[in-house]
């Protein structure tokens, strides 16, 4: 973590409060909150649903048992968890695995498992240090004529990435047993040895911190172990949301964030936008605050509601929960529009 970078949630703060095109408004907070409360209440939703069992949404791919090959898993899923939108809505990267055809980061899921099932060690990072292009272009082979985006940014992260993972002995989970069930001593970890994840932007006069892929990786590892073992943090709920360009879209369908005219032009004209451009950051940091006052909205009303005193509520689960409703509901979400980017940020 830079010395000075404001951390992610404070940085959603600051953006909110000094952000000129994006607008965090409050009825459309609410709005959301109630919808995810009453699903929370309900049991609908739950950390559970992360393994996904029985599921046919994508999360029957993510792994099923809590061990050590688990972390493994998400680590290098993580490491290229980023920008997986295509040009034309109906010419998609895709992986077809099982019988499902996926796309998103659902195919960069498919595509992992199936190289494990045909024997490539991908987890271990033995392997994936000396990585090729040409070797990872094998393995992420599209099955659409759309190939997955930024490929030589891919090899590079996970070549970083294998190489000071041998500095851990060669596996994330002695990076986890570093820290001690701190959630924060991770991230500080991971943004400090691995550049790739080291998500940050000038905003005003400030460096601040988004940190999407390394909070992430620490949510996926908290939701796989249902906070335990290796998932086990004391300050997890010091996590934020993820700032990737699907959340704003759910936040724009409930009204919980607002674009100015002059950005809403801009995005439906296709501008590409680059990492740290002004509004690419407020759209990120509003993203940010929106979510934290949506969980503050449920936790108000959790702790009101006697039959649901006891249910858990953070960022992580209801960044999930958005997730989650904005692949499910892409007829309603696709209107809502998304900031084009290519970055190995997001
Ligand atoms: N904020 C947030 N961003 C997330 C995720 C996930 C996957 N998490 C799932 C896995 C287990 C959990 O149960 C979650 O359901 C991927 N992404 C980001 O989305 C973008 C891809 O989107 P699309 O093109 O539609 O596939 C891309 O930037 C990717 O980095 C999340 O959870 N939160």
């Amino acid at each position: 973590m830079s010395a000075e970078a404001l951390p992610p949630l404070e940085s959603g703060e600051f953006i909110a409060e000094n952000s000129q095109d994006v607008k965090v408004v409050q009825a459309g907070v609410k709005k959301a909150a109630d919808v995810i409360f009453e699903s929370l209440r309900k049991g609908e939703f739950s950390v559970e649903l992360w393994k996904g069992a029985g599921a046919t949404d994508g999360h029957e791919l993510n792994p099923k048992v809590m061990d050590e090959k688990a972390v493994d898993w998400i680590f290098l899923v993580d490491t290229l968890n980023f920008s997986f939108w295509s040009e034309s809505e109906d010419k998609k990267y895709e992986v077809r695995h099982k019988g499902q055809t996926y796309t998103g980061y659902w195919s960069l899921c498919a595509a992992v498992n199936r190289a494990m099932e045909e024997g490539i060690p991908i987890t271990n990072p033995g392997y994936y240090a000396g990585m090729t292009e040409k070797e990872l272009a094998y393995l992420l082979r599209s099955d659409s004529e759309v190939e997955m985006p930024l490929l030589q940014e891919r090899v590079n992260n996970l070549q970083e990435a294998g190489k000071v993972l041998k500095e851990f002995d060669g596996s994330f989970v002695n990076c986890i047993k570093k820290c001690g069930g701190s959630a924060q001593k991770l991230l500080s970890l991971v943004v400090s040895n691995f550049s790739s994840y080291r998500d940050e932007a000038m905003y005003k006069d400030k460096t601040v911190a988004i940190y999407k892929r390394a909070q992430i990786l620490i949510a996926d590892i908290w939701s796989c172990f249902e906070g335990q073992g290796y998932g086990s943090f004391d300050d997890i709920s010091s996590i934020t949301m993820f700032a990737d360009y699907r959340i704003p879209q759910a936040l724009l369908f409930f009204g919980a964030l607002e674009y100015s005219q002059p950005l809403l032009d801009k995005i439906n004209n296709n501008h590409m936008f680059t990492s740290g451009e002004r509004e690419e950051v407020e759209i990120r940091g509003c993203s940010i605050w929106a979510v934290k006052l949506i969980e503050e909205e449920i936790s108000r009303m959790l702790a009101a509601d006697p039959t649901a005193k006891d249910v858990p509520v953070n960022a992580i689960l209801v960044d999930n929960y958005l997730w989650d409703m904005r692949r499910a509901r892409r007829a309603d979400m696709d209107n809502m529009p998304f900031h084009r980017i290519r970055t190995i940020y997001y």
